[in-house]
């Protein structure tokens, strides 16, 4: 046994995260001896709750490589004066790109085309056929307008579109800077016609997106959601998607996550999903390592985080 601080990680981490950890800290496994750990490392899984912190009390520092954090007790770890550290700012561009992939490619039918000009039905050019719904100049409805959601909006002005959003308090910046409309969700719902979702998974916001939600959308419009699974209502997603009550999903968060194999939702035609890369970039999960082992090393040392999370914004 070495004689580095021991950090409890979802093992196995990163190549970058092992390199970056190499003679400062021994990772230990999640289900391996956990005596004497004084850090907690994750990246979205598995759950940090009051009964793991009760069962490791000398843990001095929570940091999680990502910026979702409700797999994490931010209150139970304020309670005990265990600092959680997350990864802002490294990652927007990254997510935005995704969810403008994801939006042109729900409105264009990009992976239903992927898969018809593979299969045995393509041997010629049609002109009417996969007809799906322009990206350029249409609305978007921003549902979260943070340092992400702003990185979609700027993307949007280039695609000349209309940038509604809705947030918990109005974001007068990104009015200014980026053109976007404050507009209530309901609104924003009924004039969008790609809805991008870019809230972050809190009481407030499980669920938000259900049955009356997806009914106010176009029948024309498509649901992209970045932020977590269990921000809509998968039921009845699937039920609008099959209803074709709404053009398209593309979904790069699910809840579960994985969703089972033989969930409903996986036989649909009009529905894109993809393994959670929001901020999947050789780039980017290189930043998000550096700054999530900055937070950890800064919490052993009984520093201040780089980015502290704050209790009460993810209650
Ligand atoms: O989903 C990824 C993250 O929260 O950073």
């Amino acid at each position: 046994m070495s004689n580095l601080p021991r950090v409890l990680a979802d093992l196995p981490v990163s190549a970058d995260v092992t390199e970056l950890c190499a003679g400062r800290v021994e990772l230990v496994p999640w289900t391996g001896n956990t005596h004497g750990v004084v850090g907690i490392y994750t990246y979205g899984h598995p759950t940090v709750d009051a009964a793991l912190l009760d069962a490791l009390p000398a843990v001095q520092v929570i940091s999680n490589n990502g910026v979702g954090v409700d797999h994490i007790d931010v209150a139970a770890a304020a309670a005990r004066n265990v600092p959680v550290g997350n990864t802002p700012g490294v990652l927007n561009g990254a997510t935005a790109d995704l969810a403008f992939a994801l939006l042109l490619a729900a409105g264009r039918r990009l992976v239903e085309g992927d898969r018809y000009a593979r299969g045995p039905d393509f041997h010629r050019f049609d002109p009417s056929f996969m007809l799906g719904r322009e990206g350029h100049g249409s609305t978007l409805g921003v549902v979260g307008m943070g340092r992400i959601g702003e990185q979609v909006a700027k993307r949007a002005r280039g695609f000349g579109m209309t940038v509604l959003y809705c947030n918990r308090r109005r974001n007068e910046a990104a009015e200014v800077a980026l053109g976007a409309t404050f507009a209530p969700l309901d609104d924003l719902l009924e004039r969008s016609d790609y809805v991008v979702l870019t809230v972050p998974l809190t009481a407030q916001t499980r669920g938000m997106i259900g049955r009356a939600e997806l009914a106010r959308m176009k029948p024309t419009a498509s649901l992209i959601n970045v932020a977590r699974g269990a921000v809509v209502d998968v039921a009845a997603l699937t039920d609008a998607l099959r209803g074709r009550r709404i053009h398209a999903a593309a979904l790069d968060v699910t809840d579960p996550e994985p969703l089972p194999r033989d969930h409903p939702i996986l036989a649909l035609p009009n529905v894109i999903i993809t393994p959670h890369l929001g901020s999947a970039t050789v780039e980017t999960r290189r930043r998000m390592a550096e700054v999530s082992i900055d937070n950890l090393m800064l919490g052993l040392a009984g520093k201040a985080l780089l980015h502290p999370v704050q209790p009460l914004a993810h209650g």
